[in-house]
């Protein structure tokens, strides 16, 4: 009888979620159990970098102290009321985030893509109710290579045949122009039915597509000057990812309707918001949109801890300058096998040069072996997106694995 070779815990696990989980992902075979700061570890207690960040949920790395501190005594008093009743808990947060942002009001959502359709509907809304355009035919602006999330209504006017193929019918009233191309947003806002235009100040998921300099600034006036909303979708860009609060605030842009998510929840719980000021806010009466958990007190709490960690900790300047320092030394490595770096503050991404498909799949595997996480996106490209809270030296040590990892496309 030949001895059965040991399932590995990596194994182990990874089958438990083939067995009895959906299919949905396709996750680098690594299985984490523990995370702290910009480290996390797998079951057979390796310990990596984390260059993802949960796509940029973990912002001020992994367990902060304060944030779960934080979670921890919330949990203990009260976590979910409904918003049936008032909460001292929500009453805090509102005031705190619309002060930290200057807008009149938040509306608390939990995910990510909630937040987007809130976002939508609250743009419809005030297209009817204060632009006047006809019932039902408010249109609203997108682009190209778009990720605003996984709802039917998103994967509408996304443009990856992969996150939409046999999902329709699709939801109707949007247009889609290519990103960063201004005489195309001027064409689209000519029409009077539209409402909003939806943009990433960076495409995260498209493979960290920055923009030109001066797009999103004209792109507002444009909006400005044609009565439409801009709508900054800020989830993946925002909360000092890119170097600034926000990414808009590079070129002072202040979005009509602002969208934030992911690390507003610290990496601990799923926070999302919308803010706006009065006359788009308040197009929405009670009873037309809401969620059970949306501004719950313990999201609340956390959010709040989560916002000023970004703050105590300088978060934006240390992505700003560590990440300026990153781009230059994956630059100065000349390596035949990276077409492009590219990104602002700590949220980059190279573009893999190399005749074989599967070579960013290769490398991220290399990466891995060599203690650090990151994954492809969209094929060629990898992002790097550590916590904001790592050093220069922390990052350095970083390069010199990417530099090692990079042989095996030699
Ligand atoms: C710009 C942007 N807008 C909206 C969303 C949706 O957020 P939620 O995922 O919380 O609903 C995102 C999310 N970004 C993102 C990035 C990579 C993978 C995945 C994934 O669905 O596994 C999501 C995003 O990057």
């Amino acid at each position: 009888m030949p001895v059965l070779s040991a399932v590995s815990q990596t194994d182990y696990f990874i089958d438990l979620e083939n067995q009895y989980g959906a299919h949905n992902y396709h996750p680098l075979p690594v299985v984490l159990q523990k995370g702290e700061g910009i480290y996390v570890w797998d079951v057979e207690e390796k310990k990596y970098y984390d260059f993802l960040s949960a796509y940029s949920a973990v912002n001020q790395g992994h367990c902060h102290p304060r944030i779960i501190q934080s979670l921890i005594e919330q949990a203990q008093k009260l976590t979910l009321t409904s918003r049936a009743f008032h909460s001292r808990a929500l009453g805090e947060f509102t005031q705190y985030i619309t002060q930290y942002f200057k807008y009149d009001k938040v509306l608390p959502m939990n995910t990510g893509a909630e937040a987007v359709e809130t976002a939508l509907k609250l743009c419809r809304h005030w297209g009817y109710a204060v632009k006047k355009i006809p019932d039902n035919k408010a249109k609203i602006i997108v682009c190209a290579n778009n990720f605003h999330g996984r709802t039917l209504g998103i994967i509408s006017f996304s443009t990856d045949l992969v996150a939409k193929k046999d999902f329709g019918p699709y939801l109707p009233g949007f247009e889609i122009i290519p990103y960063n191309d201004l005489p195309a947003l001027s064409d689209a806002l000519q029409d009077a039915n539209v409402a909003g235009f939806l943009v990433e100040p960076i495409q995260g998921e498209a493979g960290v597509v920055v923009p030109d300099d001066g797009y999103l600034s004209k792109a507002k006036q444009y909006c400005a000057d044609a009565n439409v909303l801009f709508i900054g979708d800020e989830i993946q860009t925002g909360l000092c990812r890119t170097g600034r609060m926000l990414c808009c605030d590079h070129e002072n842009v202040r979005p009509d309707i602002l969208i934030l998510g992911k690390a507003l929840g610290g990496g601990a719980l799923p926070v999302s918001a919308v803010l706006a000021d009065d006359e788009i806010m308040l197009t929405i009466k009670p009873g037309e949109h809401g969620s059970t958990y949306g501004g719950n007190p313990l999201a609340c709490k956390v959010a709040i801890t989560a916002l000023d960690v970004l703050k105590e900790e300088n978060l934006a300047e240390n992505a700003e300058a560590v990440g300026k320092f990153f781009r230059e030394e994956l630059m100065q490595m000349n390596s035949p096998h990276i077409k492009e770096v590219r990104g602002k503050g700590l949220l980059n991404a190279i573009v893999i040069n190399h005749p074989d498909e599967n070579a960013a799949w290769k490398l991220c595997m290399e990466l891995k072996e060599n203690r650090l996480l990151a994954k492809p996106t969209h094929g060629d490209k990898i992002r790097f997106a550590p916590p904001l809270i790592i050093s220069k030296d922390e990052i350095i040590d970083c390069i010199k694995i990417i530099e090692k990892s990079l042989k095996v496309l030699d």
